[in-house]
């Protein structure tokens, strides 16, 4: 696995790529705190997403920026940010405020497709694509619409977010097995 420059492996935007990683507990902890329907805890919730949310936008920007972009990043980013995302879906679902299909749809995609960056990363490595980042920005303004307390115009907004989300989750799934199968197959024709 080569890097894309030789950079410190513990460069900011890492370091707040783990930072998005450790929030995970924090957020949980906050998301079920009295019973998972207080509404001071479900904005503290809100809050504590929201920041970690934050931090994807910033690593990527300051990585792109100082040149901070290293193989760890580009496998550990989508990595945290299916964490967060993926225990933010779950623990809706298990306050019943989001159907389990949805979630179990969305975390077959990440899961697969994390285990397609593994399978492939001998041959190199599947950075997030625009649509990658699209999707992941859409699926976290539907859970924080959902972690809200909820009205129906919040509802309405977050379900017709979510439906967008979904499609491009599987699109932007398909397009990564396609794009695994044509690295391995680059890296076959460079052999033979
Ligand atoms: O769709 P993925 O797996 O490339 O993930 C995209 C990342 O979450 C963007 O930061």
């Amino acid at each position: 696995m080569t890097e894309a420059r030789k950079v410190p492996l513990l460069n900011v935007a890492n370091i707040l790529t783990m930072a998005r990683m450790a929030l995970v507990p924090v957020f949980l902890l906050s998301l079920f705190a009295a019973g998972g329907f207080d509404t001071t805890w479900r904005l503290i919730a809100f809050g504590i997403f929201a920041v970690a949310s934050f931090t994807d936008h910033i690593d990527g920007t300051l990585a792109r920026k100082h040149g901070l972009i290293t193989d760890f990043g580009k496998i550990a980013d989508p990595i945290a940010d299916k964490a967060l995302t993926g225990s933010a879906l779950v623990g809706l679902s298990i306050l019943d405020v989001l159907p389990w299909w949805i979630t179990i749809v969305i975390a077959v995609r990440e899961v697969g497709v994390t285990l397609l960056r593994f399978w492939v990363i001998r041959y190199g490595v599947i950075p997030a694509s625009r649509g990658g980042k699209a999707k992941t920005l859409l699926q976290v303004i539907a859970i924080g619409l959902f972690l809200l307390p909820q009205n129906d115009v919040i509802a309405i907004i977050a379900w017709v977010i979510m439906a967008a989300a979904l499609i491009l989750t599987i699109v932007t799934g398909i397009d990564y097995v396609i794009r695994a199968f044509k690295l391995k197959a680059r890296a076959g024709r460079a052999v033979a």
